[in-house]
């Protein structure tokens, strides 16, 4: 079966049943307290397990005219039921060591009666009853649905546990408490099925019926309860009941119900004359009565409270995620007929992000004077007058398509179509095994079709980054020579700029037109390198990034120009001394791995400023290694007193530098980590973390170099480390 089969199973058992199971876990939750407060009240004597029967009815019979009953309940508060001296009738709570009376026996409290009525019945009798009881199966194969939904989406469920991608808050904490979650919940669902069962008479018949003897002695002589073999060794904490003989006829005997069985008791002699096990479903009715409501347990009825919480929270993000889902989904429509757009963009979307995307991109088209046209995957077909296909997609499953591009394949090997150029994105995440692996199927797929001509290569958006978007519409751009502005909705936080900085010192331009600049905060504010500095020029403009390297508490920038960069521009023109205002990201996953013992740094051009300050800062002596790529020697000049600053302390122990442009061949940053590949594949097999920073083609190049590595020195996946937090990234 498919995904969204699962899903939608998941959502409709949801949406039929959500408003009883919110009545539920609330009255639910009330009621866990009972066997709290039951158990609150002091009538528990420790010595129950050491109290034998006989005691305890001999200590009764001494005080009271007449016992007619004992029950030990569910809080191993032992009840007994009298007529005392006077010729009163009470029932009451007893010490079982000694007969006296400890309280007496109170009514349900009306919040406990009233919360018990609208759990059980919703107040409406039998129908109420049957409509809990079908919820509670719903409650059950939702769990089993959502159960299966996390198996696939974690990839197998021998990666149960294994981390999940956080992606986003109420998507992340859906998963990861349901996780946890699943088992007593199935468990309180399966106990209510077989509870309603049981109320509507649908479980085998297993009334116990005994065998009175037949032929009875008459002249048999009373032994003394104290001396019954059976109440001597029966402890109180092991019965559940005893009803007392009617009368002292010998026929009349002792009715004792354990845990297990049912006991007929001669008055007389002590002796067992029936004996009768629990059927199976009987014990099974106990034990679901137990684990449904907790009773005489402090323990599981937390466990139950937070239950009730959890499907309350399930219900909440679940919905949630549905109504994001929907509105991502939104599709935009078309303006022009499929036959009569140049450009073609088809979408494999699960969750609605790519599409998001890819209306991002259509609109910008559409804004530029283009034809375009967008659709899913699914309904691919023959294209009149298109020039371009455009694919936008996402990865699902464990590798697999989207279900909006399962038909892809089929429709595509059986459509005729004209000459195309194509162009694909792949959406995934670098936390799965098989990083965008549809995208890549789909781009193989259109390089063998003999129709497709590529052209652009095969690229990959990780974690759903705006950067990397914005940088290959750039390249799109450039390619087919159209000039695209997207405009984004909310896809940049709002930061707050106004914390005011001083310019301590700053370079001059470096031959690749950059320049270091230092500044001290006016204000009080936490920063680590690592943190990004958000600065916005005017309220029109989107706020400008830039990585953040904390250098005796001052913040260090490296910074490029361009020459429309209208932030680089501003921060180049301003001096000693300058008063700038800006605000502090903090930027948690890329802060320096305190626990790792190694750790290897990555960066290209101004992507060392964040390693500049993680450098300085490392007291511990950690052993950190710098692998850099610029254009020339003199691209370093920058940052060499710094670097060897360090090093002289020892706070570097390695620094490894490539130049593209000091020599004939060019060298990468990428190739230095491919020539070290056997010291990058210890380093990873010694839980040693690797650091990237810099522009976010310098790290699709290092992260496919590093992908080599793994699968053939570690024959691993690279992100089984990315899952372990041994890879960060802040490229841009
Ligand atoms: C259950 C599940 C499975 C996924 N499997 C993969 C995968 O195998 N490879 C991959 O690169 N990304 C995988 N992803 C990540 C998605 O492809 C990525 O988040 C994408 O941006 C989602 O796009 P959408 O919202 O348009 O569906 C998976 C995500 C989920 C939730």
């Amino acid at each position: 079966m498919t995904i969204s089969v699962w899903r939608i199973s998941h959502l409709m058992l949801a949406l039929i049943s959500s408003i009883f199971i919110v009545l539920a876990s609330l009255t639910g939750m009330i009621l866990a307290f009972e066997p709290i407060s039951n158990q609150l009240k002091d009538y528990k004597v420790d010595a129950i397990n050491e109290v034998s029967l006989a005691t305890t009815i001999t200590k009764l019979s001494n005080i009271y005219e007449e016992v007619l009953s004992i029950e030990v309940d569910d809080n191993e508060f032992v009840i007994a039921s009298v007529f005392t001296k006077d010729g009163a009738s009470e029932t009451f709570y007893i010490n079982p060591e000694t007969g006296e009376k400890l309280g007496d026996v109170t009514e349900k409290a009306f919040i406990f009666k009233f919360a018990t009525n609208l759990h059980r019945s919703l107040f409406l009798k039998s129908t109420g009853r049957f409509i809990i009881g079908l919820v509670s199966f719903f409650l059950f194969l939702m769990a089993i649905t959502g159960a299966f939904l996390v198996a696939k989406r974690q990839g197998g469920i021998t990666r149960w546990f294994s981390k999940v991608v956080n992606e986003d808050f109420k998507q992340y904490y859906h998963v990861v408490l349901g996780r946890y979650m699943l088992i007593p919940i199935s468990i309180v669902a399966l106990t209510g099925v077989y509870l309603s069962l049981d109320k509507f008479n649908l479980l085998p018949e297993s009334e116990i019926k005994h065998s009175y003897p037949e032929v009875v002695e008459v002249d048999v002589v009373r032994t003394l309860i104290s001396e019954f073999e059976l109440f001597r060794s029966l402890k109180i904490s092991e019965v559940k009941s005893v009803e007392f003989p009617f009368s002292e006829d010998i026929e009349d005997y002792y009715f004792i119900k354990l845990v297990d069985k049912e006991l007929l008791v001669s008055q007389f002699t002590g002796d067992i004359v029936s004996e009768q096990p629990y059927a199976l479903n009987q014990m099974a009715l106990q034990w679901s009565f137990i684990l449904h409501t907790g009773s005489g347990t402090i323990v599981w009825s937390a466990v139950l409270f937070f239950v009730c919480i959890s499907l309350l929270f399930f219900i909440y993000t679940g919905f949630a995620m549905t109504l994001k889902r929907l509105k991502n989904n939104e599709k935009v429509s078309n303006s022009i007929m499929k036959d009569d757009a140049e450009y073609i963009i088809l979408v494999g979307s699960e969750t609605g992000t790519t599409y998001t995307f890819a209306t991002l991109f259509f609109k910008a088209l559409i804004t530029a004077g283009e034809k375009a046209f967008i659709s899913d995957l699914n309904s691919y077909t023959g294209y009149d007058n298109a020039k371009q296909l455009i694919i936008f997609t996402a990865t699902y499953g464990e590798g697999e398509a989207p279900t909006n591009a399962k038909q892809f394949g089929k429709h595509l090997d059986v459509t005729v179509q004209n000459k195309l150029e194509y162009a694909v994105l792949g959406f995934g995440s670098l936390m799965y095994p098989e990083y965008c692996k549809y995208a890549i199927v789909v781009d193989a797929l259109l390089q063998q079709h003999k129709a497709f001509t590529p052209k652009l290569p095969l690229f990959k958006i990780n974690n759903q980054s705006l950067e990397a978007f914005k940088l290959w519409v750039r390249q799109w751009g450039e390619s087919n020579g159209i000039v695209l502005d997207l405009t984004f909705r909310d896809s940049i936080k709002c930061q707050k700029n106004n914390t005011s900085f001083k310019v301590m010192e700053r370079s001059g331009l470096n031959v690749d037109r950059s320049f270091l600049i230092r500044f001290k905060p006016q204000q009080r504010v936490k920063f680590e390198s690592g943190d990004l500095l958000s600065i916005k020029i005017n309220s029109d403009e989107t706020a400008r990034l830039y990585s953040i390297g904390k250098l005796n508490g001052d913040i260090l920038l490296s910074v490029k120009t361009h020459d429309k960069g209208l932030c680089s521009n501003y921060l180049n023109d301003i001096n000693a001394n300058d008063m700038i205002k800006a605000g502090i990201q903090r930027n948690y996953d890329f802060h320096f791995p305190e626990y790792a013992d190694e750790v290897v740094m990555i960066a290209n051009g101004t992507g060392i400023a964040p390693f500049l300050g993680m450098i300085s800062d490392n007291k511990k002596k950690k052993k950190i290694h710098l692998f850099w790529g610029g254009r020339t020697k003199a691209s370093f000049d920058m940052y060499d007193k710094v670097i060897y600053q360090a090093f002289d302390k020892k706070y570097i122990s390695s620094i490894n530098i490539a130049y593209s442009q000091e020599q004939d061949e060019q060298n990468y940053v990428q190739d230095l980590i491919a020539q070290k590949d056997e010291f990058i594949a210890n380093h990873l097999k010694n839980e040693g973390v690797i650091m990237i920073c810099g522009s976010l083609e310098m790290q699709n190049s290092v992260l496919e170099t590093l992908q080599n590595i793994t699968n053939t020195r570690l024959k691993m996946s690279l992100s089984a480390f990315e899952n372990m937090e041994q890879i960060k990234m802040d490229c841009y």
